[in-house]
């Protein structure tokens, strides 16, 4: 079977997409999509993602592979991928057209903006510890600057889902976080029973953060778009940032802003075509 993809990546987090417009479910296995990822036996990437057919009233569907295979509820960088690639297909690069996205994580809407950049409402984060879903406080309690001991140490950590579950711990120097080694350990800690996406986040000033990332089932990655939008809210929870700030990740950076009006959280960044092509599987 042959099959037409195009590449785009997100501030360095990189997607191949997939043209599925006519079916309800991704024409590739997860154990497909993760030898497609692979960086030096495949195309390379950080996940696979299908443009799939709408369900209920929104415009289309969006699945996602990621590179190991499991299937995350939604990525942030790759909506922005999504909506670029949307905009590429059906002509409307120069338009500001706003896309109603079915996902698992609910109804994301992503409004093209100029210069290939891409604003996405992602909707309300979750909190409670039920929501996240972490055992390290009581089901309807909010996990807010808690103790989490992890390769040999105590982390103060926050927990904010934004659909999919984030880990947010605030650090003096995100560089000097040895995340290579650590990471994999806060991903598959006991405390989180779907595992865990881990952020590292420095305040340079209230509303400018660096972070670094460990990604649920793709490992250090160059950006994590609901990793932003989570720690920024971990952020306003410890008093910390302020509610519209910009996140530099290893891949550049993101406008991200939790709007106080409705609850929502609005980010803005960038989504880049690298190139096309036909596989063959
Ligand atoms: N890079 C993404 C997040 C992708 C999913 C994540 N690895 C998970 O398993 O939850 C983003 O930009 O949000």
């Amino acid at each position: 079977m042959k099959i037409k993809f195009t590449k785009y990546h997100g501030l360095g987090n990189d997607f191949i997409l997939i043209d599925n417009r006519n079916d309800h479910t991704p024409c590739l296995t997860s154990e497909q999509a993760m030898k497609l990822c692979d960086r030096h036996f495949g195309i390379g990437a950080d996940g696979v993602i299908f443009v799939l057919s709408p369900v209920g009233e929104s415009d289309y569907t969006m699945r996602i592979y990621n590179s190991d295979g499991s299937e995350p509820e939604m990525c942030g960088n790759g909506i922005r991928c999504f909506a670029q690639f949307l905009a590429d297909l059906e002509g409307k690069e120069n338009s500001n057209q706003v896309y109603n996205i079915h996902t698992l994580a609910g109804t994301i809407r992503p409004q093209l903006q100029e210069e290939n950049k891409v604003t996405v409402n992602m909707g309300q984060p979750y909190l409670l510890a039920q929501e996240i879903p972490t055992t390290l406080a009581s089901p309807q309690e909010k996990v807010v600057n808690q103790s989490l001991f992890v390769a040999d140490q105590n982390w103060q950590v926050t927990c904010v889902s934004m659909g999919n579950p984030h880990c947010i711990t605030f650090v003096e120097n995100a560089e000097a976080i040895p995340l290579e080694k650590i990471g994999a350990e806060f991903e598959h800690h006991s405390a989180f029973p779907k595992l865990i996406n881990t952020e590292f986040i420095e305040v340079v000033q209230r509303d400018y953060l660096k972070m670094r990332v460990w990604e649920r089932g793709a490992g250090i990655t160059l950006a994590c778009g609901t990793g932003a939008c989570a720690s920024v809210v971990a952020g306003v929870l410890n008093d910390k940032n302020d509610r519209a700030s910009t996140v530099e990740l290893p891949g550049g950076c993101l406008e991200i802003h939790w709007s106080q009006e409705d609850n929502n959280v609005y980010m803005t960044g960038p989504a880049t075509k690298v190139f096309s092509g036909q596989l063959e599987v």
